[in-house]
C-alpha cells in the first residue's frame, strides 16, 4: 500500500553519492524513479569525481551533513520507500539506520563498496557497519558478487545461491544480482540474479542478458527501480522482478550509445530522434562526436 496522499505521486528516498559522469548513484536514483513515476528526493552521503573510465576521488560528506537532509527530507514529506548507495563512513550508516527505524521506512540497501576499477567506495569498516547495523534493519539487500563476498567473507569460490543464503541469514530478503554472467550465462545469453528470503532457499532469476558496454549505473537503477515499485505499493517479489525488467530494458535502450571511452551510462533517458532535415551523413553533435571518436571497448569503469 502506497504512502502517498491522494493524487500526489508516491515519494521515494535515495541516500547515496553522485557521480560526476550521471551514470551511476544519485543520478541514476533519480532518473529512475521519474521514469517510474515516483517524485526523488535525496540526500547527498559523498561527492565523486568520476567518468566512463573510473573514479578519480571520493569526498564523503561529515555525517552532521547528512543528518541535516535526512531531517529535512523526513520532516517535511511522506517517505514511502528508501535506499541506499554509497555511505560514506560507519557513522552515517548508523545514522540512515537509526532513521529507518524511527520512521519505519521500507530500506533498499544497495551495498556499493567498491568500483569495477576498484576504486574503493565503502571500506571495510563501513561493510562492517552495513552488516551490524542497516541489513537487521533492510527490506532487501542487492549486492553484486564481490559486494556479497565482502559482507559474508565467505570464500571466492562460493557458488551464487550459498551466498545469497548467507546473507539472508542476517535477517533480510537478498537479491544477489548478476551483472557478471556465469559460465551457464554465457553459453545462454542471459544473466541470473539470486532472490533469497530468510528461511526459503533461493531461487534464480533468469532474464536474457544485452550485450552492451553501456552498464555503468545498472546496480543503482535496479536497486532504485526496487524502491520505486516499492514506492508505489508493489510487494517484494512483483518489485523485484519488475526492476530486473525495467534496467535490462534501460540496457537495451542505451546498447547503441558511445558516450564516453569506457563503460557508458545506462540510459537513464532516450534522445529524441534527429529532425526529419536532418541529412542522415551529418554527425550527431553530441559532446562525444564533437570532441573525436570514442572507443566503444570498456577500460574499466565502475559499477
Ligand atoms: N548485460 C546485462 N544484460 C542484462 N541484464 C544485466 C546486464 N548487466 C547487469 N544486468 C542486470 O542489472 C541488474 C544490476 O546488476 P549488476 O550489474 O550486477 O549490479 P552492479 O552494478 O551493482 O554490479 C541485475 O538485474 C542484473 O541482472
Ligand atoms: C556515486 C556512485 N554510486 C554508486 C556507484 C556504483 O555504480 P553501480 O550502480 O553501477 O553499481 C558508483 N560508481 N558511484
Amino acid at each position: 500500500m502506497s504512502r502517498s496522499p491522494a493524487g500526489s505521486p508516491p515519494v521515494a528516498l535515495s541516500v547515496a553519492g553522485t557521480d560526476s559522469g550521471g551514470a551511476a548513484g544519485l543520478a541514476a536514483d533519480l532518473t529512475t524513479f521519474a521514469a517510474l513515476g515516483v517524485h526523488g528526493a535525496c540526500t547527498v552521503t559523498a561527492v565523486t569525481a568520476q567518468d566512463t573510465t573510473g573514479v578519480a576521488s571520493v569526498h564523503a560528506l561529515p555525517p552532521r551533513e547528512v543528518a541535516a537532509q535526512l531531517d529535512a527530507v523526513v520532516g517535511d514529506l511522506l517517505v514511502a520507500a528508501a535506499k541506499t548507495g554509497v555511505l560514506g563512513s560507519p557513522a552515517v550508516v548508523r545514522l540512515v539506520a537509526a532513521v529507518a527505524v524511527e520512521q519505519r521506512l521500507p530500506l533498499v540497501v544497495d551495498p556499493v563498496l567498491v568500483a569495477t576499477s576498484g576504486a574503493v567506495l565503502g571500506d571495510a569498516d563501513v561493510a562492517a557497519a552495513l552488516v551490524e547495523h542497516l541489513l537487521p534493519v533492510a527490506t532487501v539487500v542487492t549486492p553484486n558478487r564481490s559486494e556479497a563476498l565482502a559482507l559474508t567473507g565467505l570464500a571466492a569460490d562460493t557458488p551464487d545461491p550459498a551466498l545469497a543464503a548467507a546473507l539472508a541469514d542476517l535477517g533480510c530478503a537478498v537479491v544477489l544480482t548478476g551483472g557478471e554472467p556465469t559460465a551457464a550465462d554465457r553459453r545462454h545469453g542471459t544473466r541470473t540474479d539470486w532472490l533469497a528470503l530468510p528461511g526459503s532457499p533461493p531461487l534464480p532469476l533468469t532474464h536474457a542478458g544485452v550485450p552492451t558496454v553501456h552498464d555503468h549505473g545498472s546496480g543503482c537503477t535496479h536497486s532504485a527501480a526496487l524502491t520505486a515499485h516499492l514506492a508505489r505499493g508493489a510487494d517484494l517479489a512483483t518489485a523485484v522482478r519488475a526492476a530486473a525488467a525495467f534496467t535490462a530494458e534501460r540496457m537495451r535502450a542505451g546498447a547503441g550509445w558511445r558516450l564516453g571511452r569506457g563503460r557508458g551510462p545506462v540510459a537513464h533517458t532516450v534522445p529524441e530522434p534527429a529532425p526529419a532535415s536532418t541529412p542522415a551523413s551529418t554527425p550527431a553533435s553530441t559532446p562525444a562526436t564533437a570532441r573525436g571518436p570514442r572507443a566503444a571497448t570498456p577500460t574499466g569503469g565502475d559499477r
